[in-house]
């Protein structure tokens, strides 16, 4: 089994990128484990969330497995400001490029708890954009389970060359996801400053091409980390998920107070699995309640946007992306139209 002791000679051959010395010396390393001969790693870098963390990675994996490890399991955290001092880097400037642009709409998709579909209205609201022939990107932030690569079916990473990451394209959007900067599929315990960092980087560092719209999917929830997106992205709207459920409503109503507090534009609700319709009678069935997208709107003095009801995309074969629906199924042509109705809204 690999020793301690290996994993940090190896380690002294992999040089942190930004501060050019290696990770034993930088006293990088915050944390190490070995379970049946997996390491796990916990490394403070001067810059999470860059192309030169994805190299690292790359070089951290092979430098813990050529000493004869099984897997490698990483995270990563940001390295205090009195350390980077320490070792001759200086503080990261907040404020980014991406924040300054003037025609780009930032819309943060929200709810108040997981599992509503808030992922799926994200990705198939970008795409419904992108399909009305609007420049679109989307971050996929919900750090408790970065679900949109998956769901558009992609497969490929982004492209680092150089200082830059370029985005990854599917169905004419451009996506960055949390999960690109996971090794493995490591679990990781993201905390709220680290994700705000993680956000910056990805507005500063990403190499957007011209964006009309910028989709983020949010962390559920009303916690630290949402108020800290809120408080990043003052200029930034919002639509709130939610299921027909009254309590589901309760409890996004929470997630709509904090964006009143903070000043965010609501746009207004989409309630997801609104009912099922059978094929053959037309019926609507409730399945999940009713009126929760309703009492939502109106508590926070918006509308419902869009009522999407159960149902799944068409899978094909040569296009495979198992959430996004076509703009030919009776569900994509409602995305079509909340697409229709959110340009309506935010057209200046
Ligand atoms: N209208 C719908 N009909 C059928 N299945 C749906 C619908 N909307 C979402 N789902 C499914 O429900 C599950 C949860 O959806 P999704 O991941 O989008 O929710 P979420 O709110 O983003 O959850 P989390 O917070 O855990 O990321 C997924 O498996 C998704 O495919």
């Amino acid at each position: 089994m690999i020793t301690e002791e290996q994993v940090l000679n190896a380690l002294k051959n992999v040089n942190e990128p930004y501060l050019k010395k290696n990770l034993v010396d930088l006293h990088a390393i915050k944390e190490l484990k070995i379970k049946e001969n997996m390491v796990s790693l916990k490394l403070a870098i001067a810059q999470p969330g860059t192309a030169e963390q994805m190299q690292l990675q790359q070089d951290v994996v092979n430098a813990v497995k050529g000493a004869g490890a099984d897997s490698v399991g990483l995270r990563f955290e940001k390295m205090s400001d009195e350390e980077l001092q320490k070792h001759g880097g200086q503080s990261q400037e907040e404020g980014s490029s991406l924040l300054k642009r003037k025609n780009t709409t930032f819309i943060a998709v929200t709810s108040g708890k997981g599992g509503v579909g808030k992922s799926t209205v994200s990705v198939n609201l970008a795409v419904s954009l992108a399909r009305k022939g609007k420049k679109v990107g989307i971050i996929d932030a919900d750090i408790y389970g970065f679900s949109v690569p998956d769901m558009m079916g992609i497969e490929d990473r982004p492209k680092v060359v150089g200082q830059k990451i370029y985005p990854v394209n599917r169905f004419d959007v451009q996506v960055i996801s949390m999960g690109f900067f996971v090794e493995d599929n490591s679990p990781i315990i993201w905390r709220g400053p680290m994700l705000g960092k993680m956000l910056n980087n990805f507005f500063s560092e990403v190499e957007w091409d011209e964006l009309d719209y910028l989709v983020l999917d949010l962390p559920p929830g009303t916690g630290d980390v949402a108020l800290d997106v809120h408080s990043m992205l003052p200029q930034s709207k919002e639509i709130i998920v939610t299921t027909p459920h009254a309590t589901a409503a309760f409890v996004a109503a929470r997630a709509g107070a904090m964006a009143m507090k903070t000043e965010h534009e609501i746009l207004g609700v989409v309630e997801n699995m609104a009912y099922f319709e059978s094929k053959v009678s037309g019926e609507k069935e409730y399945v999940f309640g009713k009126g929760g997208g309703e009492k939502l709107a109106k508590e926070l003095n918006s509308e419902v946007l869009a009522q999407i009801p159960l149902g799944q995309p068409e899978i094909e074969e040569d296009h495979f992306a198992p959430s996004v629906y076509n703009p030919s199924h009776p569900i994509g042509k409602i995305y079509m139209d909340l697409a229709e109705k959110i340009v309506g809204k935010t057209s200046k």
